[in-house]
């Protein structure tokens, strides 16, 4: 925990970056969406850090001090090495140094019960951490419809829009945060889950069949990943918001019992 400028101790909640080339020289930086850090100053309650794609080296020095992790989106793609898939077609992006870091991040932070909350890549991520596949491009499946945004869509508006309805497990977390068992997503990805990884339960689907949502079993604390993007609409999405929400309760509690175990030492 990290007091905030009113004093209040509030949940430091680490965001994955992805390693992008922009600036004057077009050199490297270590990037994540400001959309991430206004949800976690916002429903999630916490204080956000941007952890850098710096490798596994990062990892035993960062992850005690966090209180959460959220693993973001973005247009890059796991390696298929990681996974003993095909090499990607030419031209897929992909973000290696990435992979080095929130890979092992996410495996440690399980094994730590930080509270975990992986959105779209890094739902892919989870997936992949912990053993399961990916399909490249959804698309090309028979019987899959596309699931991407067209990366030219410059109307914001539409490129975060609903795009389809999700099933929920019933009793899920998922669906008594929507009311019921289905859920009106966007949807920005062309990669998903092939192969569930052993650990993971799904809870939600595409109508195409599309996981969309899983559930890590073994943990107690809160370990979710889901395909879309709640931090897109969480100020009008009362979903959304449950789900920072909710997530950000779980660091809150984490913290606290991390606080007393060490009171305890
Ligand atoms: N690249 C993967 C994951 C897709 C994803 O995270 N999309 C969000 C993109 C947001 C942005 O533009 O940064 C896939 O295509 O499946």
């Amino acid at each position: 925990m990290v007091r905030d400028l009113d004093g209040t101790m509030k949940p430091l909640i680490g965001i994955s970056c992805c390693v992008k080339a922009f600036g004057v020289f077009n050199t490297p930086n270590h990037a994540a969406s400001d959309s991430y850090v206004r949800a976690v100053l916002g429903p999630v309650d916490g204080i956000p850090v941007l952890l850098p794609a710096a490798g596994e080296a990062l990892v035993p020095g960062i992850l005690p001090r966090l209180d959460g992790l959220i693993l973001t989106g973005s247009r890059s793609n796991v390696c298929p090495d990681h996974y003993q898939g095909p090499a990607h077609a030419e031209g897929t992006p992909e973000d290696p140094a990435r992979d080095s870091t929130t890979l092992p991040l996410i495996r440690a932070a399980l094994a730590a019960g930080v509270p975990l909350l992986a959105i779209c890549r890094g739902f892919q991520e989870l997936n992949v951490a912990l053993g399961g596949t990916l399909d490249q491009r959804i698309q090309d499946l028979p019987g899959r419809f596309d699931h991407s945004t067209p990366s030219d869509q410059k109307l914001a508006s539409l490129r975060v829009a609903k795009a389809h309805a999700v099933r929920l497990t019933p009793g899920s977390a998922l669906a008594k945060l929507a009311g019921g068992e289905t859920l009106p997503v966007n949807s920005l990805h062309n990669q998903g889950i092939a192969k569930l990884a052993p650990r993971l339960v799904a809870e939600a689907w595409a109508p195409d069949g599309t996981i969309e949502a899983v559930r890590v079993r073994d943990v107690p604390g809160f370990a979710l990943g889901v395909q879309w993007h709640p931090e897109y609409d969480w100020s009008q999405d009362a979903v959304s918001r449950g789900l920072f929400e909710t997530f950000g309760r779980a660091a809150k509690d984490w913290a606290a019992r991390l606080h007393m175990a060490q009171a305890a030492e």
